[in-house]
């Protein structure tokens, strides 16, 4: 009864997804959290702990957690997996030299247990970047081919102009309609 319940809820809109948004530092997910929600590109500073928005997109609600990318920060990423059913990670398409920081904190990340049924979009964000790498290149350098216990989804965008984030969004629609 609970869980027909909560299908009916579900099929009004009214459940909530919460979403992490993990990467470096400088990648730009507080921009995109805000592009998300307000549809401008705002002037950020390093995240420090982290922000939190409702996220309102077609009929869903997202609860997006924007955590800050630091170092000294990442260690902490895991306090917030609780409940997670999608992990967005933000890379920063121009910064070829930290990528394979990137693969080791992802697959890291995807060891938890409290991220087993966690689904993940990557977002290859700057596009706008002359010279940025491609989504495809992001992809293998990632080894995103390798995760088999989650379902994944890569996404090229640019946060400044929002282009590409609603793909992305539309591919979490798509796993939500799944479950
Ligand atoms: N050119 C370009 N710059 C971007 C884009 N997205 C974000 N930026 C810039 O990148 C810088 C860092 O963006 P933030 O959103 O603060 O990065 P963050 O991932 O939240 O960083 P931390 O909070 O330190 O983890 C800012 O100067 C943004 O304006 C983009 O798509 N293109
Ligand atoms: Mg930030």
């Amino acid at each position: 009864m609970g869980l027909l319940i909560s299908k009916i809820w579900s099929l009004f809109g009214n459940e909530e997804h919460k979403l992490v948004l993990v990467g470096l530092d400088n990648a730009g997910k507080t921009t995109i959290l805000y592009q998300l929600l307000l549809g401008e590109a705002v002037h950020t500073r390093p995240t420090i702990g982290s922000n939190v928005e409702e996220v309102v997109w077609k009929n869903l609600r997202f609860v997006m957690w924007d955590l800050g990318g630091q170092q000294s920060l990442r260690s902490a990423w895991n306090t917030y997996y609780t409940n997670s059913e999608f992990v967005i990670m933000v890379i920063d398409s121009t910064d070829r030299q930290r990528l394979a920081i990137s693969r080791e904190e992802l697959h890291r990340m995807l060891t938890y247990e409290e991220l087993s049924r966690a689904c993940l979009l990557v977002f290859a964000n700057k596009q706008d970047v002359k010279g940025s790498m491609t989504a495809a290149e992001i992809s293998e350098q990632l080894d995103l081919t390798s995760i088999k216990q989650h379902p994944w989804h890569i996404q090229a965008c640019c946060a400044l102009t929002g282009e590409g984030l609603h793909l992305g969004l539309e591919w979490i629609a798509s796993r939500i309609k799944k479950k």
